[in-house]
């Protein structure tokens, strides 16, 4: 018998200096990241490494060089040690359309190893959780995109893993759908105590679902922090406040009044998205305490409401902006650093890096 970690343990994923090559490409390049119990985000554009990561992690493809551990067991030595404790969601659709999610789910858990009362105990249970009911007995051939999420979700999940591997699950869903799905893989650690590794291109995604996020680009680490290190405040307030009959734009009097007493304001950053009508939003530069207060004083003394003042965070995605515009500056000295394919701005906070 193996001896395996447990999810209180630091770590579920450690890697040193892991690489994968392929004859004409270096897909993972000397990568070391740890991984600690939670949900971490593994972002990357398309071709940055993480299908090729996960599927070394699962002892399912050799490295060249380097070494990875899960839940504290060997990659090369110990694959299905591993695979028994952990789940995998691929990415690609690949399941039967003409069985249906009980059969399939219930399939799933025998090749897992559990006898068939458990195995059909636990599937009625895990196909409950992940939203299927009814349709649960019908051929996945007849489902929804989201309904065969949910399957390859399920069957992840069906053994009753120490840790989940899910390769890009919100593909293809429309918003509500993944919204849905963002909740699920929180409940998945908050409501079971598994961990969970997911990817996406997606920035807003990662942002509001994960403790951790780890970005890779073009198989190198660009940078590996806690989901609040990203997103930490900056020296930036926002500002909304109302019109009233005296000032029918409300924040144009706001932002002239502020710079006529030297404060740094604008109306608009690329950050604002998410936030309503940015166009009567200010963004100012806070010097420190007073900046408050000569905001305060200044809306009161126009007569204005002060809907909010607070102080903007970081978002993610950020840190692909800077790359991107630290390379426009110096393309040769950002080579390890910048991703190699531009981001963009969706659905109000999601940034897409593929
Ligand atoms: N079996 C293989 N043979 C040759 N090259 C491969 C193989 N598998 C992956 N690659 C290459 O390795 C690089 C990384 O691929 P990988 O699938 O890991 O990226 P990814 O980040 O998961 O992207 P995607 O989301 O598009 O799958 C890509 O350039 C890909 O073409």
């Amino acid at each position: 018998m193996v001896d395996a970690t447990t999810v209180d343990d630091v770590t579920v994923i450690v890697t040193e200096s892991l690489s994968k090559r392929f004859p004409r490409v270096t897909a993972l390049d000397r990568l070391s990241v740890d991984i600690a119990p939670g949900v971490t985000g593994l972002v990357g554009a398309n071709g940055a490494g993480k299908s090729t990561l996960i599927k070394i992690l699962l002892g399912l493809a050799p490295a060249t060089e380097g070494t990875a551990h899960v839940l504290g067991l060997d990659v090369t030595k110990d694959g299905s040690a591993i695979r028994e404790r952990v789940g995998y969601m691929p990415e690609h659709d690949c399941l039967p359309p003409d069985v249906s999610a009980t059969e399939f789910v219930v399939h799933m858990a025998r090749m897992s190893g559990l006898p068939p009362t458990a195995a059909r105990e636990r599937t009625a249970d895990t196909l409950r959780h992940v939203g299927l009911y009814e349709e649960r007995y019908r051929p996945i051939g007849g489902y929804s995109t989201g309904m065969k999420q949910r399957v390859k979700l399920a069957q992840a999940l069906v053994h009753d893993p120490q840790l989940v591997f899910l390769d890009e699950p919100t593909n293809g869903l429309d918003p509500a759908g993944r919204d849905e799905m963002l909740g699920l893989i929180r409940r998945i650690h908050s409501d079971f105590g598994i961990s969970v590794l997911v990817t996406s291109h997606l920035l807003g995604e990662l942002e509001r679902t994960c403790d951790h996020v780890v970005v890779i680009d073009g198989g190198k680490l660009l940078r590996s922090s806690s989901t609040d290190e990203f997103t930490q405040v900056t020296t930036s307030l926002v500002v909304e406040v109302t019109d009233t009959d005296a000032h029918p734009d409300g924040a144009e009097a706001l932002r002239g009044a502020l710079a006529g007493a030297g404060v740094a304001v604008t109306t608009r950053t690329a950050g604002a998205e998410g936030l309503a009508s940015p166009g009567h939003l200010l963004f100012v530069e806070a010097a420190g305490e007073e900046t408050y207060d000569l905001v305060r004083d200044t809306v009161a003394g126009l007569g204005l409401g002060l809907v909010r003042m607070e102080q903007r965070r970081h978002q993610i995605a950020e840190v692909f902006r800077d790359a991107d515009a630290a390379h426009a500056a110096a393309p040769e000295a950002v080579t390890a650093g910048a991703p190699s394919a531009p981001y963009a701005p969706q659905d109000g906070g999601a940034h897409d890096v593929a």
